[in-house]
């Protein structure tokens, strides 16, 4: 089994790992993870153990972590992989051993939930959408899988993209959470969200991915395009710059997204009136042509936030519905009445 398979990176093969990670984008060395005398195990058994130890410990030595926010290096994750080597020693060798050194599995939820918090800040919308994106953890009776499967009708992959600084992750925050966060930092790789809608009385979940605009961090989220239901470019209304590099992220999309999405331009901040550079109808122009819908939006005032949200979960709620999401891999037609849509099968099937 090749270090690829083990890698730790936000790849499309191990969507499970890269949704759990706290380390936004860390690659790990299959050294790092393989503390079992380098025993075959599946790719999953891997996932679920690196879960447990990430779980366990990176919250105590690292506190209010939220994903995609802190650089971690590779070293850092195998110093603290290193801690559990002591507490649990070398001696597992098998996917069974593996299970065998996870005690706290079986603890009530409430260990779990305080972890989410500690490891992802007291933001209740942030410990769930972490907590919904770890199928393979324990959950406490309520929410069991299953009981979660019947929650929702649509799963939907929802990714922002667009310069830095335009106001990509405030636009998310305020959906998900319904704040203007203050002294916004900049998104290192990809960070996501996760809230569900209702849509004519059928929920809607969409999953939120906030990919991080810097130049540096484009090899990564490129790889999200693909599994995208929907790519949201968000310029900034009050920023030339911005918009003018609206066409270079329209040939990244052609590049790298599946050939059917639903595409959202969304010129943001458009609370800064005086200062505004790219008049409404210049937008609208643009979307036309690149046949994308097209809105204005303030992440600071809420104006057009959920709109934007909402049209976005209606229109691939419809599309699911008539089948025109039928896509590259795999269309997931559960049969609980849970319907999840994916584009490739990087995304997540709860
Ligand atoms: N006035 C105003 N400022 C905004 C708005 N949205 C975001 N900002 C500000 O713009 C700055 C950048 O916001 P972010 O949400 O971090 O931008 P981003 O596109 O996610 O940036 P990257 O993560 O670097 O790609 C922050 O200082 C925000 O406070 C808005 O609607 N109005």
């Amino acid at each position: 089994m090749g270090a690829s398979v083990f890698s730790f990176r936000l790849s499309c093969e191990f969507q499970v790992k890269k949704d759990v990670s706290p380390y936004g984008h860390t690659a790990v060395s299959a050294s790092d993870v393989l503390p079992y005398g380098y025993t075959a195990v599946s790719a999953s058994d891997v996932s679920t153990t690196l879960q447990y130890l990430l779980q366990t410990f990176w919250p105590a030595l690292c506190g209010n972590l939220r994903f995609g926010h802190t650089a971690v290096s590779a070293a850092d994750v195998s110093a603290k992989l290193h801690i559990y080597y002591r507490r649990f020693g070398h001696k597992t060798e098998s996917a069974k051993a593996v299970s065998d050194t996870r005690p706290n599995l079986q603890k009530p939820f409430r260990t779990q939930d305080r972890i989410c918090k500690s490891c992802f800040g007291n933001k209740s919308e942030s410990a769930k959408a972490v907590s919904d994106a770890r199928p393979n953890l324990p959950q406490p009776p309520s929410t069991t899988l299953s009981n979660r499967m019947e929650d929702y009708k649509y799963l939907f992959k929802v990714v922002l993209i667009g310069e830095a600084g335009v106001g990509k992750t405030c636009l998310v925050r305020r959906f998900t959470q319904g704040l203007f966060p203050p002294g916004q930092g900049a998104t290192i790789g990809v960070d996501f969200m996760i809230k569900t809608v209702e849509i004519d009385g059928e929920k809607v979940k969409l999953q939120i991915w906030d990919t991080a605009g810097q130049e540096r961090f484009r090899s990564i989220t490129q790889s999200y395009y693909r599994s995208a239901n929907s790519l949201i470019l968000v310029y900034d209304v009050c920023c030339q710059a911005s918009f003018d590099s609206l066409p270079t992220w329209i040939q990244e999309i052609e590049t790298y997204a599946s050939t059917k999405f639903c595409g959202y331009l969304v010129g943001n901040k458009t609370d800064k009136i005086n200062d505004k550079e790219i008049p409404t109808h210049i937008g609208q122009q643009f979307a036309d042509r690149y046949e994308m819908d097209f809105i204005e939006t303030s992440a600071k005032e809420a104006d057009n936030v959920d709109k934007l949200f909402y049209t976005i979960a209606k229109k691939l709620s419809k599309e699911a519905k008539q089948g025109e999401l039928i896509s590259d891999d795999t269309t997931k037609f559960n049969t609980d009445n849970t319907t999840s849509i994916s584009n490739c099968s990087g995304c997540l099937k709860f």
